[in-house]
């Protein structure tokens, strides 16, 4: 992509590099809670049985909790999106979240030093997982209204950003148990990571404006710090009656270069996707297309990326990071961390990042939705895993190289699937209702990781 000569150099790569980091700094909380399930499951199991006697234990199903309670903000806020942006600036929107973010995971990195009774201590991790949550999806859905102002690719960067959070966390995780320390310190150590990314993420937020080449675009027309990007951009929402944001082109997850491409109108001029874009437009008489147009255009998209979230957060991590290895031993420590977190984080980025290079099937296809349905199959082919403790599914693939390959597959193709249909979406419709394209799918996204963590309550239990 070539630079607009009117515009300053972006030096260093910098304000991609700032990016990039806010975009890792929005799926901090998620990730650094879902892979230290093995630290709060041995909290919250410390009776131990006794000789033949079965001791009866509180179960907790605390991943599913840890993902319901992680998604349904990110809804909630998707819905309450309008009445944020109009009453908080972008700027205490972002600073703020960023701060009770960290002050969250300082209070979390406390208590593990802290001797707890069960109960309280799973109420406690529960509270804290609720607000971190809400606002990392305020965090998510402001910055998506930023780097809209700016060219595409970075929009690109930033859920690259987002895409490496999980792997980050599963990389704290493995060293923290590599680490030769009690496995307090150890805790404290890997919850001590995600405040230090946060203080990072915080430091680049406030880097920004710094930034000659970031001025440029967010400074343009409008004071950046002032909020008043907030109302230029309530205005250019794509909802008449404000029920939804227009401006952020897929609060998702998608790294595809090709999401909202089609909102700058003409793609052979690299301009910035500024939101006054649409207003321009609009002057001129061309009227948006109404929600309901639109969504007559993209269901299938839609339908799509809520059937692929829906699928994935129903196993993942409540009945995956339950498997057990078949190989006792050393490797048993890291088991989890790797075939699970890891393999899950990796494979899930790589499948976002060859859309880069593939668009198979394509956008029309019949094809596509009929292998995004088909995905169902890993569900009960997760459940057929050594999932313990287990009730009913007799175990099917013990081995932890069956594990490993379907988790693979699992995730390479929500990556995948996920990109696509966020990409796709735009293109269905007429570049000038992109947003609100942008903005439905987004609202399908979160909707797709919630019903996906509801689903996981009755999953888990059938295993
Ligand atoms: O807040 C979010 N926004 C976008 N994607 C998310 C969010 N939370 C989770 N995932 C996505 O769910 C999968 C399992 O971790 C990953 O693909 C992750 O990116």
């Amino acid at each position: 992509m070539k630079e607009r000569t009117d515009a300053p150099q972006d030096r260093g790569c910098l304000v991609g590099i700032c990016f990039f980091i806010l975009g890792l700094g929005t799926l901090l909380p998620w990730n650094f809670f879902m892979t230290a399930s093995l630290y709060f499951q041995a909290r919250l199991n410390t009776t131990e049985f006794s000789n033949s006697t079965t001791v009866v234990r509180t179960e907790y199903y605390f991943n599913n909790w840890m993902t319901l309670l992680s998604q349904l903000p990110l809804l909630l806020f998707t819905l309450l999106n309008s009445f944020l942006y109009q009453r908080i600036s972008g700027a205490v929107r972002i600073a703020g979240s960023l701060v009770f973010i960290l002050l969250l995971f300082i209070l979390t990195a406390v208590l593990v030093k802290v001797p707890m009774e069960e109960d309280r201590f799973f109420s406690v991790t529960m509270a804290t997982i609720w607000f971190i949550n809400s606002f990392g999806a305020v965090l998510q859905g402001s910055l998506f209204g930023l780097v809209g102002l700016l060219p595409q690719k970075y929009s690109t960067v930033f859920m690259s950003g987002q895409g490496l959070a999980g792997t980050f966390a599963a990389i704290a995780m493995l060293l923290a148990i590599a680490s030769n320390a009690d496995s307090e310190t150890a805790a404290l150590g890997y919850f001590i990571t995600p405040c230090v990314g946060t203080l990072v993420t915080l430091g680049s937020y406030v880097l920004l404006p710094r930034l000659e080449f970031a001025q440029h675009y967010l400074n343009k027309s409008v004071k950046y710090e002032a909020g008043a990007m907030d109302e230029l951009l309530k205005e250019s929402g794509p909802v008449e009656n404000g029920k939804l944001n227009g401006h952020a082109n897929g609060t998702a997850t998608s790294s595809s270069p090709k999401v909202g491409a089609e909102l700058e109108g003409d793609p052979g001029t690299d301009g910035p996707k500024h939101a006054f874009v649409s207003l321009e437009q609009e002057e001129k008489g061309q009227a948006k297309a109404s929600v309901k147009e639109v969504f007559k255009k993209i269901w299938v998209m839609a339908f799509c990326v809520t059937f692929v979230f829906t699928v994935t957060l129903s196993v993942f991590p409540a009945v995956t990071a339950d498997v057990r290895t078949s190989f006792p031993g050393k490797w048993e420590r890291f088991f989890i961390s790797v075939c699970c977190f890891l393999i899950f984080n990796l494979n899930d980025w790589i499948g976002r990042t060859v859309t880069t290079f593939i668009c198979w099937p394509g956008k029309e296809s019949r094809l596509f939705p009929l292998l995004v349905v088909s995905r169902v199959v890993f569900i009960p082919l997760l459940m057929l895993c050594n999932v313990q403790n287990r009730s009913f599914l007799p175990v099917f693939f013990s081995h932890d190289a069956a594990f490993a390959i379907i988790m693979a597959l699992f995730s390479l193709s929500s990556g995948y699937f996920v990109c696509l249909s966020m990409s796709y979406a735009p293109q269905l419709v007429d570049p000038k209702d992109g947003e609100t394209a942008g903005a439905l799918m987004t609202f399908f996204l979160a909707l797709g990781l919630s019903i996906g963590a509801s689903l996981s309550f009755p999953l888990r239990a059938l295993v």
